[in-house]
């Protein structure tokens, strides 16, 4: 059947039927770029690289939790977060003052943390410790989760350098040694101090599970995997960041721009301890038992679920975020981004947190600052700290006049406030 719009007046010749389709077409084409060009975007949307072209494209799905778990690129994927939510007028949940720029990690989260100006959050991306009742109490009925784990090994040795200076049990080690450590971690470690969670299965500990549990119980581990499984949509893997943002686009129907990003939150090079050692390995394994049967199980559970996509598609996607990131950056940092030890970056909201003197954290410096053009390159490279902070402030203006009751925290975060009117019972 053909389009209302395609059926001529029966008094028009042929030649003038060629013309009108001529002109609409034309004019549509018209139209089609004129619109374009208003909302001007230098990389693809989803059908031109997509294998599954939307007939009508699924409306993008805003409401996010985001378990932002330690040391396996959370942060990145915080960043992308972030800028997602600004991009789409998304509010952002923000941790109230008095928990610092994490959701008073390492206490298990409760709605009380969250700042009042950043209520009613549709997303939520910062530092806690998994809490689903409170989480539920908090985010909107549709909301997605979603976490991310990182290869054991790695992790622990990143978690090793990074918290040197603050995991008691780290402290204690002669001469910092991560090989002292491993040859007999219970001489170093007390599990009842504070941040001890960063010494031993530090993902079931953010998790909210109990990193001490006896992996010789065999029941444990099955039915943690179980409830997590029930809760979280997706679960990423560091190792494989554009595979997991492939599918995290997929479950959300975002665009290609929306999972765009650059590495945040790395060390230098020097900061690094290369673990090639396969007994070193195995200590590291052994001694986080549970993190390390997590992982291997989401793993499969990943590969899995990649394995659904076609192969050929999945390639064309990589390909494509591949491409548009590298052209980001070159937008960005005109050329190469030049990562930069933190005193070397001249921008001082861009110089990343550095948790202590023993390791560096790397981050990026802007070429020039420019007016509007710039702001997504400034956003792209903001630590995440700086960026917690922007947030908070650009939203409390804007629920300021909305006039949001503000019932501040008792400094340890533990008087109970009035719920917020937006806060849902469980
Ligand atoms: N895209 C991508 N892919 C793979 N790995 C990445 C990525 N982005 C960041 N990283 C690495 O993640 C480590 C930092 O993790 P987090 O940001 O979660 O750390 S934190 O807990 O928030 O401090 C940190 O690891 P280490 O350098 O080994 O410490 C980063 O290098």
């Amino acid at each position: 059947m053909a389009c209302p719009w395609l059926i001529f007046p029966s008094g028009l010749k042929m030649m003038s039927r060629k013309k009108i389709l001529l002109f609409l077409l034309a004019f549509s084409t018209g139209t089609l770029l004129l619109r374009q060009s208003a909302n001007f975007s230098w990389f693809p949307k989803s059908p031109p690289f997509s294998c599954a072209p939307w007939v009508s494209p699924p409306a993008k799905h805003t409401a996010v939790a985001f378990l932002k778990t330690h040391k396996t690129a959370s942060t990145t994927v915080q960043n992308l977060l972030f800028r997602f939510a600004e991009r789409h007028n998304v509010t952002v949940a923000l941790p109230h003052h008095a928990c610092d720029h994490q959701f008073c990690y390492p206490h298990n989260f409760s709605a009380r943390f969250v700042h009042p100006y950043t209520l009613p959050p549709r997303l939520i991306a910062s530092h806690l410790r998994f809490n689903r009742d409170e989480l539920r109490r908090l985010m909107p009925n549709d909301t997605v989760y979603i976490t991310i784990l990182r290869e054991p090994v790695a992790m622990f040795e990143s978690l090793f350098s990074y918290y040197n200076q603050y995991c008691p049990a780290f402290r204690r080690v002669p001469n910092g040694s991560m090989d002292t450590f491993l040859n007999n971690p219970s001489q170093y470690y007390r599990s009842n101090e504070k941040y001890a969670m960063y010494a031993h299965n530090t993902l079931v500990y953010d998790l909210g599970g109990d990193p001490e549990h006896s992996p010789e119980d065999s029941t444990y581990l099955p039915k943690f995997i179980r409830q997590i499984e029930g809760i979280f949509s997706l679960v990423m893997l560091a190792e494989y960041f554009d595979e997991s943002l492939v599918l995290l686009r997929h479950l959300l129907a975002w665009d290609l721009e929306d999972i765009l990003y650059i590495k945040l939150n790395m060390r230098s090079v020097e900061s690094k301890l290369n673990i090639s050692s396969a007994h070193v390995a195995a200590q590291i394994r052994a001694w986080n038992a549970l993190d390390a049967a997590l992982y291997d199980h989401f793993n499969a559970t990943f590969w899995r679920k990649l394995g659904k996509m076609d192969p050929g598609c999945l390639r064309k996607e990589l390909r494509a975020l591949h491409e548009a990131c590298e052209r980001l950056a070159r937008h960005c940092f005109r050329g190469q981004p030049q990562l930069r030890p933190a005193m070397q970056i001249k921008n001082k909201e861009l110089r990343p947190w550095q948790p202590s003197a023993k390791v560096d954290i790397v981050g990026y410096d802007l070429p020039g600052s420019g007016p509007h053009s710039d702001e997504q390159c400034l956003k792209l490279v903001m630590p995440e700290v700086q960026y917690s902070r922007y947030l908070l402030r650009k939203q409390s203006l804007k629920n300021r006049r909305r006039a949001v009751p503000h019932r501040p925290l008792s400094p340890r975060g533990l008087l109970p406030p009035a719920r917020h009117p937006a806060v849902k019972a469980s």
